[in-house]
């Protein structure tokens, strides 16, 4: 079983056809980049892949789990517990501390000792290098700070799928290439799988695979 299954998803927007049945599978510990054109729907499938969209027609099972057969709760727990999220801004809550936006999907979750998610939050803090920015706010913070926050929100509920667009799209090269290198840390040291959308060349190179979307389909 593989651990992300897409079948044969397809989405217009009024008689745009954006995705004309898109399949795709990703095993535990890969790295897939997914590149195309501006508009070719890398974005409308990542976020059908993250069940914040739903398609016209086809199948998203995580973990064996048909995801868009699951109810508003009950799947918004799932996205929760399943899925973590990396965006391009990255959209950390600006009166919370770096901490507390870590733990945020942690408190979300319910039923989690407050203590135990503040150790998490802590410890995934210390390994991404900002054990000394916890009780700072974002805007105390660099821009690759800042995302590397958001990694470790996204990472906070061990989540078995890790869904970035754009990840670096807003930082510099050096920055984006920090980023890239912590992508296949997290995979090589604790097995993390990704699903990338991205513009940057060097991170598809990297990837176990890349993907490219065009004109409502994908090709390897
Ligand atoms: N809510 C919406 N309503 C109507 N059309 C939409 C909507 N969202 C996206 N589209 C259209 O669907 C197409 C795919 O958009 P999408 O954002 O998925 O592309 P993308 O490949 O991620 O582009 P980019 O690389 O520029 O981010 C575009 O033509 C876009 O204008």
């Amino acid at each position: 079983m593989k651990l992300l299954q897409a079948k044969g998803i397809k989405r217009n927007y009024g008689s745009l056809q954006v995705l004309k049945g898109i399949d795709l599978e990703v095993g535990k510990g890969e790295v897939v980049a997914i590149v195309g054109p501006s508009g070719a729907g890398k974005s409308t499938f990542l976020q059908i892949l993250g069940t914040l969209d739903k398609p016209d027609s086809g199948e998203v099972w995580i973990e064996g789990v048909n995801a868009l057969g699951l109810r508003d709760k009950e799947l918004a727990r799932f996205r929760n517990e399943k899925i973590g999220f990396i965006f391009q801004f990255h959209n950390l809550l600006a009166e919370f501390t770096a901490l507390e936006n870590v733990c945020m999907p942690g408190y979300i979750q319910g039923g989690k000792k407050e203590k135990d998610i503040v150790s998490r939050g802590k410890e995934l803090l210390d390994l991404l290098g900002l054990r000394e920015r916890a009780n700072h706010l974002p805007s105390q913070l660099s821009g690759g700070e800042q995302q590397r926050v958001a990694v470790a929100r996204a990472l906070l509920n061990s989540p078995a799928i890790i869904l970035a667009d754009e990840p670096s799209g807003n930082l510099d090269s050096q920055n984006a290439l920090d980023l890239h290198k912590l992508f296949f840390k997290l995979r090589d040291d604790f097995g993390h799988t990704f699903v990338i959308v991205t513009h940057n060349e060097e991170l598809a190179e990297m990837a176990d695979r890349r993907l490219l979307m065009q004109d409502g389909s994908m090709s390897e």
